[in-house]
């Protein structure tokens, strides 16, 4: 009988290497990004940085910065990433790791995929978080969207890509404050941090003209604090600026839906600034319990989400207290329709043992998302009169059960 090759000594030695943070540098046309790009690798905290890039037809990037990086440095360019090039994304992902395993490149500290100026960063994730290979070695760390500071309202306004952007955001950086001399400027930019912070509240923000925006706090947005290497949830899900004073969340407006779609604000509206005309369409909230949740009612919630409302899951991100498993809890990650396959911590990782999620959705009102996940977390729980419902009800489908038992 064949037995199973064996695994050469070096590998056993090294173990599996640690998966390389991902970051996606977004942001519309104009904003910034290679500017910011170029500042920051001279940064050596930027050493044994890959970049991607991605160039739009005959938009041309900055070729100095591209000659001077060096070998790190991969230029895709045909295209746009998000719709033609994920083919070529997964190549490329797949030769960086190659050369680091071949030791052909020494070292990998990161990738950072700088994307087109009216790319959705979902896709771009998604080629990630699908790939079975590509999700072990890589870990997503930030999505970082660059918000022209004069611009940036018009922007927002008439661009559905930008306000995507700007919603799937762990950090904004402003770029351009410095041209803001007029007080009708300044004044726009107070409206522009104002509809941000209903878009996302949870994105730290940093200013790039008063020198905030370093490798250090661009970067580890992600789960895991690679210094401490213990997750640092509490950063990640930043849950509690979904719930303060100066953030409303949504739920109480009850605009009529579906009228924003596309990209059909266009231009010469002919009235004045209305931040909160697209409020109605993108929404950010977070969802609490003490109450532990059952796989399969997490599972169940996810899934009817996903497979019914996935394009309007911007981003969700969780973690959950499971009833089979209370002290060992599950975080989930998922942007639109896919999920990061979940990872259970081995313990909590602060003194707030609740499920926490934060959600931002785009014409999917907070009431729902909330019944629904009460409907899965307290019908599928025993001994509770909803699930009882669920049970007894004389409609129920033939031969359904509850999970629970
Ligand atoms: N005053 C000022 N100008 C800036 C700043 N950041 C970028 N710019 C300028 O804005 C213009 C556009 O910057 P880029 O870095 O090319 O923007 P980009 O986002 O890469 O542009 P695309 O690739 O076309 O999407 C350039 O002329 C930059 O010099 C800033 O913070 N302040």
């Amino acid at each position: 009988m064949a037995s199973p090759a064996p695994a050469s000594e070096d590998a056993v030695r090294k173990g599996p290497k640690p998966p390389i943070p991902l970051s996606v540098l977004t942001g519309f046309l104009g904003s910034g990004k290679t500017t910011l790009l170029n500042r920051l690798l001279k940064d050596p905290a930027m050493a044994d940085t890959a970049v991607i890039i991605n160039e739009f037809g005959e938009i041309g990037l900055d070729h100095l910065f591209v000659d001077q990086a060096g070998d790190g440095i991969v230029e895709l360019s045909s295209g746009c990433l998000c719709c033609t090039i994920r083919g070529d994304l997964v190549t490329t992902l797949e030769n960086l790791l190659r050369r680091l395993d071949n030791g052909r490149m020494e070292k990998l500290n990161r990738v950072v995929i700088e994307t087109t100026g009216l790319a959705d960063p979902a896709p771009i994730l998604h080629t990630v978080m699908l790939h079975p290979y590509l999700v072990m070695r890589y870990r997503l760390d930030s999505v970082i969207t660059l918000v022209d500071a004069v611009n940036g309202l018009s922007t927002l306004e008439n661009h559905e890509e930008a306000r995507k952007q700007a919603a799937v955001a762990d950090r904004l950086v402003f770029t351009k404050t410095d041209l803001l001399t007029s007080e009708a400027e300044r004044s726009a930019f107070a409206d522009l941090k104002q509809r941000l912070a209903e878009l996302n509240p949870g994105a730290q923000r940093l200013d790039a003209s008063a020198g905030e925006a370093v490798a250090e706090k661009l970067f580890n947005a992600g789960l895991y604090n690679p210094k401490s290497k213990i997750p640092d949830v509490a950063a990640w899900l930043n849950a509690e600026a979904y719930e303060t004073p100066g953030h409303h969340g949504h739920a109480q407006h009850h605009h009529d839906h579906g009228h924003d779609h596309g990209h059909g604000h266009g231009h010469g509206h002919g009235h004045g600034h209305d931040v909160n005309r697209h409020s109605d369409s993108i929404r950010a909230f977070t969802l609490s319990t003490d109450r532990p949740v059952s796989a399969s009612a997490l599972e169940m919630f996810l899934d009817l989400l996903r497979s019914a409302h996935g394009p309007k899951l911007l981003r969700v991100k969780g973690i959950v207290k499971l009833a089979e498993d209370p002290d060992r809890p599950v975080v989930i990650h998922g942007v639109q329709h896919v999920f990061h396959p979940p990872a259970t911590l081995e313990a909590w990782p602060d003194d707030d043992h609740r499920t926490r999620m934060v959600f931002i959705t785009k014409d999917l009102p907070e009431g729902f998302v909330r019944k629904m996940f009460e409907a899965f977390s307290g019908a599928l729980l025993p001994d509770t009169p909803d699930s009882k419902v669920m049970t007894d009800n004389p409609l129920a489908i033939s031969g359904f059960t509850s999970p629970i038992r």
